[in-house]
């Protein structure tokens, strides 16, 4: 703990996380935590119960890391039973977050019992004004890339409820925004508009809860790296002017040597090398029925063997229902999609497997950085669309699937992208994939990732010094 009366002595011991209740959000916190309870530092993190018994396992440190449970209040509209934002479609997360806002007192009473040097959060912005007065300091920990806050979510934008943004304001980046790729274009920005909408108690908007969590606290930590995002990072910190600590991506150790299942090892193993062309959207996108055989029936129009993982489409409670009248016959021996949950990141590793279509979730960035398939991308929410223009403008390691100005995409177009990365003779797939090595030998550098968790614990550690 530390000690007030000997502050240059003080050290960042014990730490309080109180991330946003989506396990988008709770995991990699968790993740964090594993890494600072290796350099000694006690964490309590708060959290529901149902997201307790959902991540207990990965904890790896339980003599240092504890769960303490928040109870969720009932909001009027909020399912019965509602604690995490999996718990509910995401039209309704606004709701949760007047109940993440009502546990306010909660917190309170957490804070004043363990009296923490640092608390790290996300989303609530009221925590650091509860615990300045305690001589606490307090850290907003964005866990998506800074790509998703820079062109949105700073002060330059300066969204109130009196002036809500239009699209035509939307459209163009705010004033120094350092990138002229990773930018939104025309229907994107309707997707985004969210941001400008209650989102919390007492009518606050999410643009409010974002800009003032990272206003209020001592110092702003991401979990990127500046080889990938740095001139995004330096936006950031200019625009709330005060240091900006990155963490790395704090990836859970690549447990590839985890077996991967009989059924998809034998499927696979089936194929040639690099042969194989793997889908998957993340925990949470659910498509609807048009856009699922759109993208089932790029994958035939391929040619090339696939492994689809998806969630049914909505209205259906199977994938096998809402294949498209003879696919299956058709793609038979070379085509697979899959309704429930496959080991993403081990399939990713499996020697067959040459090219990831991904809609580009932070996590799923990431991995698809990490691995060396070729990558195509199909965004679908807010971030994801920004994460796919770092990956395919910025950093040209991907290829995005081209769509019209609603926002829809063709199974023309799906092939034609999976084609184009997947032909040993075109240049663009030769360049995306000279790319994407440079990257991914960078990211993979001995001892990278461990330097950037010795300088966030450096810079932690500054932190609780400073008066
Ligand atoms: O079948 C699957 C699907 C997914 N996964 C894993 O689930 C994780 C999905 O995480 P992502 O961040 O990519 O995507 P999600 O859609 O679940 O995340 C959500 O929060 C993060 C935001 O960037 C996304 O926009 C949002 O959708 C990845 O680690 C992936 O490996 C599987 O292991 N198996």
């Amino acid at each position: 703990m530390g000690n007030d009366q000997e502050p240059t002595m003080r050290c960042c011991q014990d730490i309080v996380m109180f991330p946003w209740f989506a396990m988008g959000h709770i995991t990699p916190f968790l993740h964090l935590a594993n890494k600072l309870a290796e350099k000694g530092c006690r964490i309590k993190m708060l959290l529901p119960n149902k997201a307790i018994q959902v991540i207990h396992h990965l904890n790896l440190h339980p003599h240092l890391i504890t769960f303490h449970t928040i109870a969720v209040p009932q909001v009027e509209g909020l399912p019965l039973g509602t604690e995490t934002a999996s718990d509910i479609p995401i039209s309704l997360a606004h709701l949760l977050a007047i109940a993440f806002d009502r546990t306010r007192d909660q917190f309170q009473a957490t804070i004043l019992h363990s009296k923490p040097d640092l608390v790290i959060y996300d989303l609530a912005h009221w925590v650091p004004a509860l615990v300045k007065p305690l001589g606490i300091k307090s850290m907003s920990y964005t866990v998506v890339s800074a790509a998703g806050i820079a062109i949105l979510l700073v002060p330059a934008r300066n969204i109130t409820k009196d002036k809500p943004i239009t699209v035509a304001e939307l459209s163009v980046p705010p004033p120094g925004y350092p990138s002229s790729t990773v930018v939104l274009r025309g229907h994107e920005v309707q997707s985004l508009l969210f941001v400008a909408q209650p989102f919390g108690d007492n009518g606050v908007t999410f643009y409010e809860k974002v800009t003032t969590s990272m206003h209020q606290c001592d110092a702003l930590a991401i979990r990127t790296c500046s080889e990938i995002e740095a001139n995004l990072c330096d936006y950031i910190g200019s625009q709330y002017g005060k240091p900006v600590f990155l963490t790395g991506p704090v990836l859970p150790e690549l447990s590839t040597n985890m077996p991967l299942e009989d059924r998809w090892a034998t499927w696979l193993g089936g194929f040639e090398p690099g042969s194989v062309v793997f889908c998957a959207f993340g925990s949470q996108l659910v498509l609807d029925k048009d856009q699922f055989q759109k993208l089932v029936l790029g994958f035939e129009l391929s040619g090339l063997p696939f492994l689809v993982a998806l969630k049914p489409p909505t209205g259906s409670s199977t994938v096998e229902e809402a294949l498209p009248a003879g696919f299956c016959e058709r793609v038979k021996g070379r085509g697979m999609v899959w309704g429930g949950w496959v080991q993403q990141l081990v399939i990713l590793s499996h020697p067959s497997v040459g090219c990831f279509v991904s809609h580009c979730g932070f996590g799923s960035m990431w991995e698809a950085l990490m691995c060396d398939c070729q990558i195509v991308l199909m965004p679908h929410l807010g971030d994801q669309i920004l994460n796919t223009r770092l990956l395919a403008d910025e950093l040209k390691v991907a290829v995005e699937v081209e769509r019209d100005e609603n926002g829809w995409t063709s199974k023309e177009s799906i092939s034609k992208s999976i084609k184009l990365v997947m032909d040993k003779d075109s240049e663009v797939a030769s360049t995306i994939k000279t790319n994407h090595t440079r990257y991914r030998q960078t990211l993979t550098t001995q001892g990278l990732m461990s330097r950037y968790i010795d300088k966030f614990f450096q810079n932690i550690q500054d932190l609780v010094r400073q008066k």
